[in-house]
């Protein structure tokens, strides 16, 4: 039986997003890692699934899953792409997506940036979450990092080169993070910029990362390093993002459709 999927990127992350609104899809952990795989597989840093929403307003239930089979509560660049398939369906430039981390409200600008609001940040230990009660703006680890949930844990290092980014798996799998973390590495430019890099939890290091260039804006204005609204440059483009009065951070960016197919899902092991 053939399965379709939409192959989409927000700059140069990308995903197979499948769609079970219509017909659920055995997708077990094992068949995922396959489908993303990037030579026996599609290919992707993240698979999406899309669900009927039971959220109060939202449109579609959104999951994301990484390669290794984990699943994340939040995926800022997915969420522009699902926004993006949303509107693209229905003409509606205000969809809203329900996820594991609530309810984020998106829109599509007539220029086609997408924004979404990906909620509020979580700067409690125990809702990173950390593997014991310490300051999150000051880790006790080499390199000073800060700490944030976006519905996902970051780690953000502050650093003036990107020579760290090779220690990203061993930070992923750090004692200190329970359900391990994505590990940032951000380079401040000026009070409104900063060039981020990304070693992704369960993906490695990707092009660009969503929740993790929220993650790092949050952490750097709690610093005082940056203002609250600031451009992220990743090695796939550019980022807006404003951890706004209401405590919201908004995130815009671009999303694209790369291609739409079909997949035979029973060749896949599951
Ligand atoms: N690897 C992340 C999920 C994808 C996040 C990233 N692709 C984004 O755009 O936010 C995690 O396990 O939390």
């Amino acid at each position: 039986m053939l399965t379709s999927f939409h192959k989409m990127h927000g700059l140069g992350n990308d995903f197979v997003i499948l769609d079970e609104r219509t017909a659920h899809l055995s997708l077990t952990p094992v068949r995922i890692a396959a489908l993303a795989h990037r030579k026996r597989g599609i290919g992707c840093d993240q698979l999406v699934t899309l669900r009927p929403a039971c959220a109060e307003g939202a449109d579609v239930f959104v999951r994301f899953f990484n390669p290794d089979g984990s699943e994340a509560g939040a995926c800022g660049n997915a969420s522009r792409c699902v926004a993006d398939l949303m509107w693209r369906e229905s003409g509606n430039r205000t969809p809203v997506l329900q996820t594991r981390a609530g309810v984020l409200p998106a829109s599509i600008a007539e220029n086609g940036q997408v924004t979404v609001d990906m909620g509020e940040p979580k700067l409690e230990w125990q809702n990173v979450p950390l593997a014991h009660a310490h300051d999150t703006l000051h880790l006790p680890l080499p390199g000073d990092p800060a700490a944030a949930s976006m519905g996902n844990p970051h780690a953000t290092f502050f650093v003036s080169d990107f020579d760290m980014l090779n220690q990203g798996h061993a930070l992923e799998h750090d004692a200190l993070f329970p359900e391990r973390a994505n590990i940032g590495f951000a380079k401040i430019e000026s009070p409104t910029r900063m060039r981020l890099k990304v070693h992704e939890r369960g993906a490695g290091v990707t092009e660009a990362c969503g929740s993790g260039a929220c993650a790092a804006v949050v952490n750097a204005a709690r610093r005082g390093l940056t203002e609250r609204t600031c451009t992220v440059e990743l090695d796939g483009g550019t980022l807006h993002i404003e951890w706004a009065a209401n405590n919201h951070v908004l995130m815009t960016g671009s999303a694209t459709l790369a291609f739409e197919g079909t997949v035979v899902l029973a060749d896949y092991p599951s």
